[in-house]
């Protein structure tokens, strides 16, 4: 059963030179977590207010599960469409406990007695605020505020919840316990669920595929490892992870998902798609591809940073002093800065588009 669709979906603000969302195609499967990542400004923000309800899209169409919500004709209001929306600034009701602010939505929709407080201490009892039921929100840390939010999401019982970077306002150590607590919230309730974020990591961490956005546009869709490991674009390869992408020649047709590739004269092998061309092309090397040898690459080391047990060494290739390559190098063996280097190289993957 699908739970959202959307096709080719375009929105474009009055007098803007380009659209904010850009013909977007997703397939988000029920129960399925997916994350739109990407840059400020790529158009996140606005792909969740259409499917939201908030906004139009001028053309396209959007399904959630077999429901049309959006097309050219047809618009579903957002209290008619079933989704649940968790935001980054909380929005609770300083005035009301925190019971009364997960209740909030249900007792707009006429919810009352018995129905009405079990779905309340159900909703809190999957965050793991049960006991909190009459607390006021100023006396929450933002973590549990979170939490409630969550709750006041979950208790409407919500096709497809929404959450627009719930992690941006809290500090790091609250993220890291925040992250875990989102990964048993989706194994418990199941829901389909759309996660807006600029940050990798959350959406590395959590998301069962991540959508990859840029300029409007979706540049990929695969699960994190594929992303990191196989990116399709260079926008991809840079945005993920640590950078490294280089140009190089491909001397011979990829033989079954191998390609030879030639950098600066050094010539290695790495992953392809299985129909890569010879010709030029951009490689994608990650710092665990690369080693300092005796023996490889020709690079001139440019810096080095400490990073707890090992060093990230950014070395450039002659004439492509504008795409560094990172490589991890253990304490006694970083290079001065300036140092002509050679790196081995054992993996890496030529980029298709
Ligand atoms: N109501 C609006 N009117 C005009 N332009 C808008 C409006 N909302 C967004 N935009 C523009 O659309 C583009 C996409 O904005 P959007 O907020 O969707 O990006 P985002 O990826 O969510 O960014 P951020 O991570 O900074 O929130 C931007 O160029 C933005 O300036």
């Amino acid at each position: 059963m699908a739970g959202l669709i959307l096709r080719t979906v375009t929105k474009r603000f009055a007098d803007a030179a380009a659209p904010a969302v850009d013909a977007v195609s997703l397939d988000v499967a029920h129960g399925e977590f997916l994350a739109i990542l990407g840059p400020s400004g790529c158009g996140k923000t606005t792909l969740l207010r259409l499917v939201a309800g908030f906004e139009r899209p001028g053309a396209g169409e959007i399904r959630l599960g077999d429901r049309l919500v959006a097309d050219g004709r047809t618009h579903v209001p957002p209290e008619d469409r079933h989704v649940g929306i968790v935001f980054q600034s909380y929005a609770l009701w300083p005035h009301m406990t925190v019971g009364e602010n997960v209740g909030y939505p249900l007792r707009t929709r006429g919810v009352r007695g018995a129905e009405y407080r079990s779905r309340v201490a159900a909703a809190l009892d999957v965050v793991g605020l049960g006991s909190a039921v009459d607390r006021r929100p100023a006396s929450l840390s933002g973590g549990q505020r979170q939490r409630v939010a969550l709750a006041r999401c979950l208790a409407m019982a919500p096709d497809l919840v929404l959450l627009d970077e719930p992690l941006a306002n809290l500090d790091v150590h609250l993220k890291a316990s925040l992250l875990d607590e989102f990964q048993e919230f989706r194994a418990r309730t199941g829901a389909t669920m759309l996660y807006i974020t600029h940050d990798q990591s959350e959406a590395m961490a959590l998301a069962d595929r991540i959508a990859v956005m840029n300029q409007g546009r979706v540049e990929q869709v695969a699960a994190p490892e594929t992303l990191y490991h196989a990116p399709a674009t260079a926008f991809v390869a840079d945005f993920i992870g640590r950078g490294g992408v280089v140009a190089a020649t491909v001397p011979q047709r990829a033989d079954q998902g191998r390609a030879l590739i030639e950098i600066a004269g050094h010539r290695a092998f790495v992953r392809a798609v299985p129909e890569q061309a010879a010709g030029r092309a951009l490689v994608c090397l990650r710092p665990e591809d690369l080693a300092l040898a005796d023996d490889g690459l020709p690079a001139r080391c440019r810096r080095a940073r400490y990073q707890g047990g090992e060093w990230l060494v950014d070395v450039t290739v002659e004439g492509q002093e504008g795409r560094p390559l990172q490589l991890l190098a253990k304490p006694g063996t970083v290079p001065e800065p300036g140092t002509p280097v050679r790196v081995r190289i054992s993996d890496g993957w030529v980029i298709p588009g």
